[in-house]
């Protein structure tokens, strides 16, 4: 797993959002290979979202061959609930890009048969060859998505009951009315998020910085249901200053100095690269 720490959620965002950008044009999406990307809501994912939105207005980004699926969604709340998460996605994200919103996939949390949108919902992930990239955000609790602690690391997307501790920091959204929380969500499982071929989680502000040391400095546990990307093999958690609160100086010191030397190694390559085109360059102009 990488951590890599910026000063602030902006900077946070900015780093998140090149990263996608990058990772969306390498892999060069068609209508026929899409490129699948798992999408979280929160406030912490709202900078990558600002960024990525900059890249797409100015020309350098599309959505155009970009499948979504979002994490979770409220169980009972009218999709055009202010504070759905269909909403969120449409107001924060998906109205300001070219994604076709039949590319948009976000579980439907007053579906009929609710165990049957969950099962449709992996098998819709599946039959797109699965997630390529999964940009996750965490709560307070440790959580990713919305599996609580005490989630199974091997599970599925599925109902989920929220801890007390969620629906407190979820009032926020709804003018601090506790009893306007919804109890029960849709979420993707711990195991969905591990199966996608990467993970990128975003964990700012203080608030979270128990649950990064939770998640990163001890083992892998189902109280803190993020440490399950301690067994991801292509996992980057990207903090900022104040999330590390709670970790070792020693652990800080180590993430920094392994991004230094890996920005050591790439400007060598690039270096080297450069110098391997010289002489064609030379060549081609005589
Ligand atoms: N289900 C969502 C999570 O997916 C999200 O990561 C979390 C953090 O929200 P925020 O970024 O606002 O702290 O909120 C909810 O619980």
């Amino acid at each position: 797993m990488r951590l890599i720490i910026r000063d602030d959620p902006a900077a946070v965002g900015d780093y998140i959002a090149s990263y996608i950008c990058k990772r969306i044009n390498g892999f060069k999406p068609t209508q026929e290979k899409p490129f699948v990307l798992g999408l979280p809501t929160g406030s912490s994912p709202i900078p990558t979202y600002k960024r990525l939105i900059k890249f797409v207005k100015e020309g350098e980004l599309s959505f155009k061959n970009v499948v979504t699926f979002n994490m979770d969604e409220y169980v009972g709340l009218p999709q055009d609930h202010p504070e759905s998460y269909h909403t969120f996605m449409f107001r924060e994200f998906f109205s300001h890009v070219d994604i076709p919103p039949s590319q948009v996939n976000i579980l439907n949390g007053n579906a009929e048969d609710l165990v049957g949108e969950c099962k449709a919902y992996e098998a819709k992930i599946k039959s797109y060859g699965g997630i390529e990239l999964f940009l996750g955000g965490i709560g307070e609790d440790g959580h990713i998505a919305f599996n609580e602690p005490g989630s199974s690391l091997s599970s599925r997307t599925r109902i989920k009951t929220l801890a007390y501790d969620t629906i407190l920091a979820n009032a926020r959204f709804f003018n601090n009315d506790i009893s306007a929380v919804p109890r029960m969500a849709l979420t993707v499982g711990v195991a969905t998020v591990l199966d996608s071929r990467e993970v990128v989680t975003v964990v700012t502000g203080l608030r979270k910085a128990l649950a990064l040391s939770k998640a990163i400095e001890e083992g892998v546990n189902h109280l803190w249901t993020l440490s399950a990307l301690q067994l991801h093999p292509w996992a980057l958690i990207v903090a900022d200053e104040d999330a590390t609160a709670e970790l070792h100086v020693k652990t800080v010191k180590y993430f920094k100095s392994i991004e230094r030397v890996q920005e050591e190694v790439e400007r060598s390559q690039e270096l080297l690269k450069a110098k391997e085109g010289t002489p064609q360059q030379v060549g081609s102009m005589e």
